[in-house]
């Protein structure tokens, strides 16, 4: 038998599928963006004023889109190309991308844009106001403009006090500047985020609306190839075609799947190391289901749990299940899905429980991993309780759901 140290030693020298395996890290910018050239050229549309037209007005997009579906890259890709364009044109236009889950209060992004833009900030407790006010100089006396990416602006809105927030997209009532040198892009996965704002911020927020899909299977056969070939994250003819297509299978939304391309290439990468752990040449189906089950291990845990659910339970389940199906978004207001539940419950004959008994059920589905609850941001209309389920919807999962619902059912009758 080898010593460990020799199958140490083997690992780092035997064989491997991949070649450039940083083209697979998350934050990678690869060369070409699949599918998503009509969202660059809307934004490059909704930009182009400003090569045009400097400080005329301040550009405000929005990009919305659910998790994985490539609106952080696709920004960044935007920013990089727009801002060398300009600078041939012989104009500066700085793009800088914020990640507002990453710096959680106003303050924390003034100081990162002015980290971004090599400005130094006096450490002597300036407002809000004040550091805004050296930013904006320091870009008129440079004569910049500025592209501003907020990603993960729901986190901003769902955690801010609304006063900052006003501050944040009302920048020009405040500073009364002639010229515009500040411009935005909002990032959110849900327009819903904007729900609780008050009208006069919607207003400045939601202008022009960029749509991001969720990516269908033969999308996600072209990304994954892309990284393959032309970014040569694998070796030639390390991945087969069927392999690809069996991962895009898993993610596309067509075939059921939630359509996050992120979710794709890691299950890509992890099959490639399953494939080099196992010293084969190739990445194969069954590596590629074997990285799905380890990607998504949460998913059986949690699916065996719905057995121990009681009738009531699994109806507040349904209701969000139907919420998801109808609304086709994220998030759900408690009231809604209390809606719901009433109606699923008295259609099945099963008279529903009062309201102090649906929040004990929403926290245990909460603990138990099924649902995902949170606080609406402060607004006009005070906090609300969003929920959303935790994992994704496929006919599955809805088959189990609507077959323990009918066992406890039968069960009830016959008692
Ligand atoms: N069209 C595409 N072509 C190539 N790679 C893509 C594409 N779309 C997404 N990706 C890759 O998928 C991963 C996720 O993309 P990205 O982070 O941009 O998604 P997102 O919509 O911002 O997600 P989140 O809302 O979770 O932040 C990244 O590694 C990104 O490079």
């Amino acid at each position: 038998m080898d010593s460990l140290k020799d199958v140490i030693e083997d690992a780092i020298h035997g064989t491997t599928v991949f070649e450039r395996i940083n083209a697979l890290n998350p934050d990678y910018i690869p060369k070409n963006l699949p599918h998503r050239e009509i969202q660059i050229r809307e934004l490059t549309v909704n930009f182009r004023d400003i090569l045009i037209n400097p400080g005329s007005t301040s550009v405000r997009v929005v990009i919305t889109g659910k998790t994985g579906t490539g609106k952080t890259v696709t920004a960044k890709k935007f920013g990089e190309i727009f801002s060398e364009i300009a600078k041939e044109k012989g104009l500066k236009i700085f793009y800088l991308h914020i990640n507002c889950h990453r710096q959680r209060t106003l303050y924390l992004i003034l100081m990162e844009i002015a980290r971004q833009l090599n400005l130094q900030i006096p450490n002597r407790g300036l407002s809000s106001q004040e550091t805004f006010k050296l930013i904006y100089d320091y870009l008129d006396k440079r004569n910049i403009q500025l592209i501003l990416a907020l990603d993960e602006f729901d986190y901003f809105i769902s955690t801010s006090p609304v006063e900052d927030i006003y501050f944040l997209v009302r920048i020009y009532d405040e500073l009364n500047a002639l010229v515009k040198r500040i411009h935005y892009i909002f990032i959110l996965r849900e327009m819903s985020s904007l729900a609780s704002l008050d009208k006069s911020i919607k207003d400045h927020v939601i202008k022009n609306i960029i749509e991001f899909h969720p990516y269908t299977s033969s999308d996600l056969f072209d990304i994954l190839d892309d990284r393959i070939k032309t970014e040569k994250a694998f070796r030639e003819g390390a991945v087969p075609e069927e392999t690809i297509k069996f991962i895009a299978d898993i993610y596309g939304v067509d075939k059921g799947g939630n359509g996050n391309a992120r979710l794709a290439i890691e299950t890509l990468e992890l099959a490639g190391k399953i494939a080099d752990t196992e010293g084969s040449p190739q990445v194969s189906i069954d590596h590629a289901k074997k990285a799905n089950s380890k990607i998504n291990p949460e998913l059986s845990i949690i699916i065996d749990t719905i057995k121990d659910l009681d009738l009531h339970q699994l109806l507040v389940v349904k209701a969000i299940m139907n919420l998801h199906k109808k609304e086709g978004v994220d998030f759900f207001p408690m009231g809604r899905v209390e809606e719901e539940y009433n109606l699923v419950s008295r259609e099945l004959g099963a008279p529903p429980r009062k309201h102090t008994q649906l929040f004990e059920y929403i926290r245990k589905l909460k603990l138990m991993g099924l649902i995902v609850a949170r606080q609406s941001g402060k607004g006009m209309r005070g906090r609300t309780t969003l929920i959303s389920l935790s994992v994704p919807l496929s006919t599955e999962f809805e088959d189990l759901i609507n077959n323990e619902i009918r066992d406890k059912l039968l069960q009830q009758n016959n008692y």
